[in-house]
Parts: C-alpha cells; sequence; structure tokens
C-alpha cells in the first residue's frame, strides 16, 4: 500500500499520520509538499493532515484548499483513489470543494482540546471496515473551527445517502447535544464523499494508535484502509 500525506505550510500532524500509517501498514508514507503538482506514481491513499495552514488565515483551509497539489489530490478522488482528511485537512477537503459544507467557529467560540466519544454510523466502507457498526471511539480532538454547517439541502442528502461518517455521542453511544462540543449539526463529525473514497473527519484518529502512549481506537481506521488495499 502506498500513502503519501501532504505538507502546507503550518501542518503539524503530518508526522503522526506517517507513524499510524506505518504501525498499521508496516510501510512508510511519501511526504508530499504543498506546491508539488503530482502525487508519487502507484499512490493509494493521500492523507491531509491537522495543523494550522497559512495560520488559518481568511478561513481554516481557505488558501491551503487552493494548493498546487489540490489538483493532483481532486483527481486521484476522480479515479475512485483514497482521500483522508483530518482536521485542518477536513476543512481543506471542504474548502477545496471535495467535500460539502463548512467548518465554523465552535459555538463557544474557543479551541477545544479533549478526547471525545465518535459513534461509528456504517463500517462497509474503506474507512472502517475494521471497526463494528454503532461502536462508540475515544478519539480526541483539537480545534477552534470544528463546528460543520451545510445548507438543508446538502445535509438531507448527507443523511439520506449515508455519508455521515462519524458523529459526537455519549459514551452510551446515544446522540445527545451535551457531547457535540463545537455544536455541528447533527452532531456530524466526519462525511464521506458519494462514493465513500473521501473521509473528512475533525477528530485525530492517528493520535489514538499507540498502546505505549494510550488508547489505541484510532488504528483500525488505518487498519481499514490497508485492508482494502490489500484485497484489491
Ligand atoms: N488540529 C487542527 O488540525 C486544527 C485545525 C484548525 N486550525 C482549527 O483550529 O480549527
Amino acid at each position: 500500500m502506498k500513502s503519501a500525506v501532504v505538507v502546507f505550510p503550518g501542518s503539524n500532524r503530518e508526522h503522526d499520520a506517517a507513524r499510524a500509517l506505518r504501525l498499521a501498514t508496516g510501510q512508510e508514507a511519501a511526504i508530499v509538499w504543498h506546491g508539488d503538482t503530482s502525487l508519487p506514481s502507484g499512490t493509494d491513499i493521500v492523507v491531509l493532515p491537522g495543523g494550522f495552514s497559512y495560520g488559518d488565515y481568511l478561513r481554516c483551509g481557505a488558501i491551503a484548499g487552493r494548493s498546487p497539489i489540490m489538483d493532483a489530490v481532486k483527481a486521484h478522488a476522480d479515479r475512485g483513489g483514497l482521500v483522508l482528511g483530518i482536521c485542518n485537512g477536513f476543512q481543506i477537503l471542504c474548502e477545496a470543494g471535495l467535500l460539502p459544507g463548512v467548518l465554523m467557529r465552535n459555538k463557544e467560540k474557543r479551541f477545544v482540546c479533549k478526547v471525545t466519544n465518535l459513534k461509528v454510523e456504517r463500517n462497509d466502507t474503506p474507512f472502517t471496515r475494521a471497526y463494528d457498526r454503532g461502536q462508540v471511539l475515544a478519539i480526541p480532538c483539537a480545534h477552534g473551527e470544528g463546528n460543520y454547517q451545510a445548507d438543508a439541502e446538502t445535509l438531507a442528502r448527507l443523511e439520506g445517502e449515508g455519508l455521515v461518517a462519524f458523529r459526537y455521542c455519549a459514551p452510551d453511544g446515544s446522540i445527545d447535544a451535551g457531547w457535540n462540543h463545537n455544536g455541528s449539526l447533527n452532531a456530524i463529525a466526519g462525511i464521506y464523499s458519494p462514493k465513500l473514497n473521501v473521509l473528512g473527519m475533525m477528530p485525530h484518529p492517528e493520535n489514538h494508535v499507540d498502546p505505549a502512549v494510550g488508547p489505541t481506537d484510532g488504528l483500525a481506521l488505518f487498519k481499514s484502509l490497508s485492508m482494502v488495499l490489500e484485497n484489491a
């Protein structure tokens, strides 16, 4: 499995993402600069990592979404290639038009850094097959602008087509506004593209992958990707 992690000026989670990919797949990810115009040949999965690309100026991800590498990322996604955007990476995917909607400021207008509970909506996707449907994961969040918003038509389409990947939930899996720390519509923490090959999510699965430093609920996401590609 060949993976590539894109680095933008201000990215700060690229090594965490590369490490998670290495732990799950046993292979090194290529590190790709945002100013490049192509991905390494044979790339199976592209990861847009978290961080503060371009200092979060204009809107988080707005400038990075127009970087030279994004045409190659779009072409990869159009061919059915896998793309994972985590936190700032999710913001970049929305700003680049690979996913619908926008990430607004958290409802309390504060940066939130804490472990959240995430409900796995479906486990028949390339990103979630190593999870159970309805499983509740403990995954950290660290963002100021994670409040997912979309117009009513887009929201209805996401819900109707099963494109919500994860929701913020209570520890027992119930959807309760008290656990939706950033105010996202329908407690949405992550969404898929219509072909399920692009996933954007605000929480950081790459930070819960190593038993030496804590819980490992994020590892199965990266394992899912390697399972898909082994079976391809
Ligand atoms: N951890 C991150 O990727 C942060 C995302 C973004 N800069 C925000 O604060 O919303």
